[in-house]
């Protein structure tokens, strides 16, 4: 990741949005994070009309949740899917699922409004950080695979402790 950041950015102080645009690698980093860690494990729909969906049918008014922490971890999709693999993201492999088995903005008419801002805020931060900081794991971290809680927003259930290392530039 610093890699693409300095062949990207280098020097540069004031890091603008075709800049940030061109961070593939990162890209790819941030989205394999959310699909192994989705901060909404769940999406809720309530049915408007009664419907019936590859055999199983739903009456008006049923509300139903939509398993996206068991999608994004059904090896049907993800072959190996407890292992962090940004490779997974590339363009080559990500063109080949469907892409209703990524769901961790939500999907259709009410999906999240904020997903390309909270994607600029999230490469704009990494390549700040990236560009100015080594990160360490340190004695004390839990060990992976990390153990989650997803009642709510999808959280550690211990602390993660993590070192950064500012990096000084002549
Ligand atoms: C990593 C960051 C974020 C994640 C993972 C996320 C995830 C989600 C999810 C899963 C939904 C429900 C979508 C659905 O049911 O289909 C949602 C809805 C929403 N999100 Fe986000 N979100 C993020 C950041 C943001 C940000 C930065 C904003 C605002 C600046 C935002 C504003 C909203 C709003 C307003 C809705 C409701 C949309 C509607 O009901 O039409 N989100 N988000």
């Amino acid at each position: 990741m610093r890699d693409e950041v300095m062949e990207v950015i280098g020097d540069k102080t004031e890091i603008d949005y075709d800049d940030i645009t061109k961070l593939k690698y990162i890209n790819q980093v941030v989205q394999e994070t959310l699909r192994m860690y989705p901060p909404a494990a769940r999406s809720n729909r309530l049915c408007t009309k009664p419907i019936t969906i590859n055999g199983i049918h739903f009456d008006k008014d049923v509300a139903f949740s939509i398993p996206v922490y068991a999608i994004h971890h059904d090896e049907k999709y993800y072959p190996d899917p407890y292992k962090f693999d940004p490779d997974r993201f590339a363009p080559e492999e990500k063109a080949k699922r469907d892409p209703l088995t990524y769901l961790p903005f939500g999907y259709g008419p009410r999906n999240c409004i904020g997903m390309r801002f909270a994607y600029f805020e999230i490469w704009m931060t990494l390549a700040h950080l990236l560009k100015n900081y080594r990160f360490y794991s340190i004695p004390g971290s839990p060990d992976l695979p990390i153990k989650l809680n997803t009642q709510g927003i999808t959280k550690p259930e211990e602390t993660l402790y993590v070192r950064a290392e500012r990096i000084y530039v002549d």
